[in-house]
């Protein structure tokens, strides 16, 4: 039996290597259509200067580049530009949905959590007022929460291939310079090593006995080191403002519905499933 923390990894198992490719050919069409967009911007501009956008400002840095002095010039191309924007879009905005949907998913199913989380943000935040940033560093439980979907939702199970820069040894093993290295991430969410009952829900491992939350080392669902996510910090807000308030206004079960699981590529994908809402307010009355 393949170890819990490969479960989901791309394999040639049920059409999931076919899957990873129609990811890749997709990038590719996007490509095509982010090359049109350049081309249609750069004909409606001609040499007017537009730095507001970001089309305008990298084309306007390119050509300030390309006309520098010999030593100043630069590599960077409009393929870049255009690999940018798509990175963009596929790093900045699935991920942060995918990982919104896992826990509408996790808290649908896990009333319990659901409600200390309600509780919490009553006391805090106040059942009036909308969650806001400035509550964060208040609501311990609900920030453990979000750390207990991105372990159990292990969204990205491998970081992004890197390479070894110079020989390494580690952990026993020789690897030469310029070996791909593609890091498990899943290993430090999943493995049974760490956590005890790894596949049980449970916010309450990110909290310290004092109640403080706790990060350790080897959760890492943003990666780490140098190339770690560049969009981590704006993901966390983006997560947090989104699901408090989902949460802080209505009550989620999910329905008598089958939950029905797709067949998960680069990104762990979250199952379909149906919930109830029921408004909070409603619910006191
Ligand atoms: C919950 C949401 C997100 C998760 C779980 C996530 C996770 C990751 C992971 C695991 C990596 C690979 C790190 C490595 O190779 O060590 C990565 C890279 C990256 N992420 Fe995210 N990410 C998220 C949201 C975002 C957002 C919102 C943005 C941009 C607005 C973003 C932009 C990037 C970029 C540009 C890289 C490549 C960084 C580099 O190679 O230097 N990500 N992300």
């Amino acid at each position: 039996m393949a170890p819990l923390w490969w479960a989901r990894a791309p394999s040639r198992r049920d059409g999931e290597l076919e899957a990873y490719r129609e990811e890749i050919r997709d990038s590719k069409w996007c490509l095509c259509i982010l090359q049109g967009e350049v081309e249609a911007y750069r004909e409606e501009m001609g040499d007017q200067v537009d730095t507001g956008c970001y089309i305008g400002a990298y084309l306007n840095e390119l050509s300030q580049l390309k006309s520098g002095e010999e030593d100043d010039q630069t590599t960077l191309t409009v393929d870049h530009l255009k690999a940018n924007i798509l990175e963009l879009f596929l790093a900045g905005s699935e991920t942060t949905s995918s990982t919104l949907w896992w826990a509408m998913f996790f808290l649908a199913s896990n009333p319990q959590a659901q409600q200390t989380m309600q509780e919490e943000m009553d006391r805090v935040v106040g059942r009036d007022n909308t969650p806001a940033l400035a509550h964060m560093d208040r609501l311990p439980y609900t920030m453990a929460t979000i750390f207990e979907v991105q372990r159990m939702g292990n969204l990205l199970p491998f970081a992004i291939p890197h390479k070894a820069a110079e020989d390494v040894s580690l952990g026993g093993y020789h690897i030469p310079k310029d070996t791909t290295i593609v890091f498990n991430l899943s290993h430090g969410l999943l493995d049974p090593k760490y956590w005890q009952e790894p596949t049980q829900f449970r916010p309450e491992r990110f909290l310290t006995e004092e109640g403080k939350v706790f990060k350790p080392d080897h959760f890492m669902p943003f990666g780490s080191g140098k190339r770690v996510c560049l969009g981590e910090s704006l993901a966390r807000l983006e997560v947090f403002v989104f699901l408090a308030s989902l949460m802080h206004r209505f009550s989620w079960r999910l329905t008598d519905d089958t939950v029905t699981w797709e067949t998960s590529t680069i990104i762990s994908r979250p199952p379909n499933f149906f919930v109830y809402a029921v408004s909070r307010k409603e619910e006191a009355k």
